[in-house]
């Protein structure tokens, strides 16, 4: 799914509306009548105080309009205007005279400080102050009041946005923003709900199709996708009966040194949980044993060095190479990467103490061959590309770091971003229980296994963050947040493939 800007929005808004040759009143009314529906499902009619902020603009219009309806149905419902200007849009003013007519009052005014109304932790709040026309931070007593909401603890529903929150910019430092638990958001999902800085003022996220015109949005342009379910099993490919393991792909994974062989493990365990059909590991010598022991699918060269890698093999037989977990930066190490990387003619993958190596030495970046995947966690990025005011800039510099040397950049993180050049994908699967030891590990593991199957390589990296996310969230329901270990990821990858077609084994033979 594309994700559009406020500017996009807005043109969508006024094609839809020439086209279908209705009134953006009429739009309006469309949208906050979804919106009503979905309160309406939730709250059966419960007697719940309902205080609906609405502001002057059309994001204002839709609160009017949702407390119309929640009226009609017998709710009990307190509208308060946020008068922060003069300027009050038709579709509001429309709304406003329809509402006084039900109700036979106007709603009550908010002016200033004085005026905040008395707000319960009971209350059902509906946030719709401001929407995709927000242009600056909100100041003096309306930012006020967005702090006095946050205060309340009440539940509180944002209408397309949380107030406060910019669609396509970072917020102000310091900046008001209303803290919603719940947003009902127009057509297409904002950057905003996704990043770092901000995810969390959304909530939870629900989309409405408000049937903006199809073929209008499919024509816009947009370089950043959300990646759901339907995106990820467009990716998959099956697999033919008349094939062998050699068709799913020789992998040699390079990595671990004493006291860190757990890393690989995991790593060659998911890249054969993901399909690999040779699965090979180049380890110091320390790890012949535990690796044989533990993971008795995979297969094992030794460096002649004990405890670290010093060489690794760049003519060994393999599609796909992956370098880096738990490999150290020890001088030799970094030789060795050095040289493998002036020799290595296949993509590669490159992770953790392998990023870091190449943040320490900027000129190996030089060498990586094209379409390479990196796997940064936000610490290992910040290495690479230096501090970033908000995550708005970390992505243009992500973007400008994968054109510059033609390599895709996993940016780990709550919603994992993958960037290739212009192009930026937004993961959706995935839980909080995954943050754990080892979870990179395995996520390395799944893509190098996609490359090595040949998947192209921005598809390997789009659809192993998605059934890492999903093997994620499939191991939690047995297991809770809590007790997720690395290996129940890479167990469950199995079953997150199946899960991208309903739970069904493919079986298209
Ligand atoms: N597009 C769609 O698909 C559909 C959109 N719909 C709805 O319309 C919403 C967008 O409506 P919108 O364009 O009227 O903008 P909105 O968010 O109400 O705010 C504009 C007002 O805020 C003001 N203002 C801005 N910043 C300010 C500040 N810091 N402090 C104070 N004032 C500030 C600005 O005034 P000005 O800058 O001129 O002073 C203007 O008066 C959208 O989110 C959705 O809910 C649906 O009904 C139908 C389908
Ligand atoms: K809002």
């Amino acid at each position: 799914m594309k994700i559009l800007s406020a500017k996009q929005l807005s043109e969508a808004d006024k094609y839809s509306i020439q086209k279908e040759n209705i009134t953006s009143v009429e739009l309006m009314e469309r949208a906050a009548t979804l919106v009503f529906e979905e309160i309406h499902k939730r709250l059966q009619g419960a007697p719940i105080p309902i205080k609906i902020f609405c502001g002057i603009g059309n994001n204002g219009g839709d609160g009017l309009v949702i407390a119309r309806h929640l009226i009609q149905h017998g709710y009990e419902v307190t509208t308060y205007v946020v008068n922060y200007s003069d300027k009050r849009s038709e579709d509001f003013l429309t709304n406003y005279e329809k509402l006084k007519d039900i109700t036979n009052n106007w709603p009550q005014l908010i002016k200033n400080e004085d005026s905040f109304p008395d707000i319960q932790t009971g209350d059902f709040v509906i946030d719709a102050m401001f929407g995709i026309g927000l242009n600056r931070p909100l100041e003096n007593w309306v930012g006020k009041l967005v702090e006095y909401i946050n205060a309340s603890q009440a539940f509180t529903l944002a209408i397309d946005m949380p107030s406060g929150l910019f669609t396509d910019k970072g917020p102000e430092k310091n900046s008001a923003i209303i803290e919603a638990d719940y947003t009902l958001s127009f057509q297409a999902p904002k950057l905003v709900f996704f990043l770092p800085e901000t995810m969390d003022y959304i909530g939870e996220l629900q989309l409405l199709d408000i049937g903006l015109d199809r073929e209008f949005l499919a024509k816009l342009e947009s370089d950043i996708y959300l990646i759901g379910k339907e995106e990820a099993a467009s990716l998959y490919k099956t697999r033919k009966k008349n094939s062998h393991k050699g068709d799913y792909g020789r992998v040699l994974i390079a990595g671990g040194s004493y006291g860190k062989m757990g890393s690989v493990q995991l790593t060659a365990k998911a890249a054969l949980r993901a399909g690999t059909g040779l699965c090979s590991l180049y380890i110091p010598k320390i790890g012949y044993q535990i690796i044989q022991t533990a993971l008795p699918e995979a297969m094992v060269i030794t460096d002649n060095e004990e405890d670290l890698i010093t060489s690794i093999p760049a003519d060994f037989d393999a599609d796909v190479f992956c370098f880096g977990m738990g490999a150290g930066t020890d001088r030799k190490t970094v030789t060795a990467f050095r040289q493998f990387l002036s020799e290595v003619k296949t993509p590669i993958l490159v992770d953790a103490d392998g990023i870091n190596i190449l943040s320490e030495n900027k000129d190996m970046l030089d060498l990586l061959p094209e379409g390479s995947v990196l796997t940064p966690h936000p610490g290992e990025l910040k290495r690479l590309i230096g501090e970033w005011k908000d995550n708005f800039e970390k992505l243009e510099k992500t973007r400008e770091l994968s054109e510059k040397y033609k390599v895709i950049v996993v940016i780990k993180g709550a919603h994992t971003f993958i960037v290739n050049g212009k192009e930026v994908f937004i993961n959706t699967s995935g839980n909080p229980g995954m943050a754990t030891a080892g979870s990179g590990d395995v996520l390395s593991g799944i893509i190098t296994s996609l490359m090595g199957q040949q998947y192209n390589n921005v598809a390997a990296a789009v659809l192993g963050v998605y059934l890492h996310g999903a093997s994620g969230d499939i191991a939690v329901r047995e297991l809770g947040y809590e007790s997720l270990l690395a290996g129940d990821i890479a167990d469950h990858i199995g079953r997150a493939i199946m899960e991208l077609f309903n739970g069904e084994s493919i079986d298209k033979r």
